[in-house]
């Protein structure tokens, strides 16, 4: 019984505080169902219109209100929130969706979240627009980043993979047709791989064709060979890879042209290719060179890649760009070839520069937030896209063995194109046992 008060009271306080005693959550999910989700929709119901004052997100009353208030109901004419349409339970927080009334717009709601939040007791509350008018209110009420399981119904689809969880615990997910290009930023250590390994286990289960460029010999994306397409380990190969992409890319143009329409997707489902997603490891790889003679090798491969990044998207070739930094240091073409990938993901950095490099021109006040990933939470990372949204997100940790175990199982999908046989992985990366470790020779006395 003491244990089961102290169970609930704990999270009571959490769901009160707004964070803390969270180090003492061992089910977050159950203590909100049971105790904060009560609590929070209780306080949200009794001080809704007070905390809306307060945050200065009121109005004054129309003329003809106030009159009816005032001469009528007799009672004192105090401004109006916005009318409160519907409240929804979720399992990680509270939606409501909110009626704007004339002169108030989303981006005030949005800049009282920090407010809103310390004032409903809730770990966060993020604002978005869902038609003109109305804006959804997301509280979340407790730290779902801090173990991140993505929801059973989130599969990968289409061509839409679910890779990470966001703040508010929605589903973030890769969307190709409506993103069809993006870049991965980060520091070592900071997720990278880990969103990548989500991305191919979710990519590994649709009908696209998978095109690796590691130009760190393959270490990460060899163990995905049995679902790869085409891998290239080298700068040398992956500049003869892209070649046969651009060259792809013209062919399925003159196909387009044949047929008299504009998009891939517009293609009798008999003749169409399919769309292939070409995923390029620490993109700085195949810009540094280690002497002049190579510049124009390394050049024409960047114009190329800018090319698939400017067009490709009508034929379907998605380009998944990954790396460190990327800014105008690397190279000639490197910022051209930024500006084609427009969907970000940038985790924790090692300086300003990087996140502005991966946000700054999209999403500017998204750049701040990126500067306060903390080092212990591999895997977080902050999501924007050419829309200006952009959302906290963290993957779902999981091992290189299962995301290769995914690649074997779904290996029956890669398709075969001859124009990418040159350069289909030979099997799989074979590990070499561990030399067995030599006898342990133990001294023996000469008197013995
Ligand atoms: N979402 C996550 N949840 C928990 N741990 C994570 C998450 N993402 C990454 N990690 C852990 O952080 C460490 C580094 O992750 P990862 O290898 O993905 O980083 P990286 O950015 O690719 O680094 P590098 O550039 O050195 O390859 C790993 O030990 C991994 O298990």
């Amino acid at each position: 019984m003491t244990d089961l008060a102290t169970y609930l009271e704990v999270g009571g306080l959490a769901a009160g505080a707004g964070g803390i005693g969270y180090t003492k959550y061992r089910a977050p999910r159950v203590y909100w169902s049971l105790v904060g989700l009560p609590v929070t929709w209780g306080r949200f119901t009794w001080t809704y219109r007070s905390t809306m004052e307060v945050c200065g997100l009121t109005v004054q009353p129309s003329g003809f209100g106030a009159f009816v208030r005032r001469n009528l109901a007799r009672s004192e004419v105090r401004p109006v929130p916005p009318k409160v349409r519907r409240v929804a339970p979720t399992a990680t927080g509270l939606r409501i969706t909110l009626r704007l009334p004339a002169g108030l717009e989303p981006a005030d709601i949005a800049a009282s979240s920090e407010r809103l939040r310390h004032a409903f007791g809730v770990h966060s509350v993020t604002v978005r627009e869902t038609k003109p008018g109305y804006v959804e209110l997301r509280m979340t009420g407790y730290d779902v980043l801090r173990r991140v399981k993505m929801p059973r119904k989130a599969q990968p689809h289409d061509l839409v993979v679910p890779v990470a969880l966001r703040e508010d615990g929605s589903v973030f997910e890769r969307d190709y047709r409506k993103m069809p290009m993006a870049l991965t930023l980060g520091a070592n250590g900071s997720g990278k791989s880990m969103y990548q390994r989500n991305l191919i286990k979710g990519l590994a289960q649709l009908p696209v064709g998978l095109v690796g460029i590691d130009c760190k010999r393959g270490v990460e994306q060899s163990r995905y060979a049995p679902r790869l397409s085409a891998l290239a380990t080298d700068r040398e190969s992956a500049g003869h890879l892209v070649n046969a992409l651009v060259a792809e890319m013209e062919e399925r143009f003159d196909l387009l042209a044949l047929y008299g329409v504009s998009d891939l997707w517009e293609l009798p489902d008999q003749v169409r290719p399919v769309p292939l997603v070409v995923l390029i490891d620490e993109v700085a790889e195949l810009f540094l060179v280690m002497s002049k003679k190579d510049e124009p090798a390394r050049d024409h491969m960047v114009m190329q890649l800018v090319r698939l990044g400017q067009m490709a998207r009508a034929i379907g070739i998605y380009l998944e760009v990954c790396g460190q930094r990327f800014g105008s240091d690397l190279g000639r073409g490197a910022t051209a070839l930024r500006a084609q990938l427009t969907g970000r993901v940038v985790h924790r950095v090692n300086d300003k520069q990087t996140a502005e490099m991966g946000l700054g021109d999209i999403a500017p006040d998204a750049v701040v937030s990126v500067t306060g990933i903390q080092a212990d939470r591999p895997g977080v990372a902050v999501a924007g896209d050419a829309s200006g949204y952009w959302s906290r997100i963290r993957t779902p940790e999981i091992t290189p063995n299962e995301a290769a175990a995914v690649c074997r199982e779904f290996a029956h999908l890669a398709p075969e194109l001859p124009f990418l046989a040159p350069f289909r992985p030979v099997g799989q990366i074979i590990v070499p046992p561990m030399p067995a470790a030599p006898p342990v020779v133990r001294p023996r006395p000469v008197t013995e």
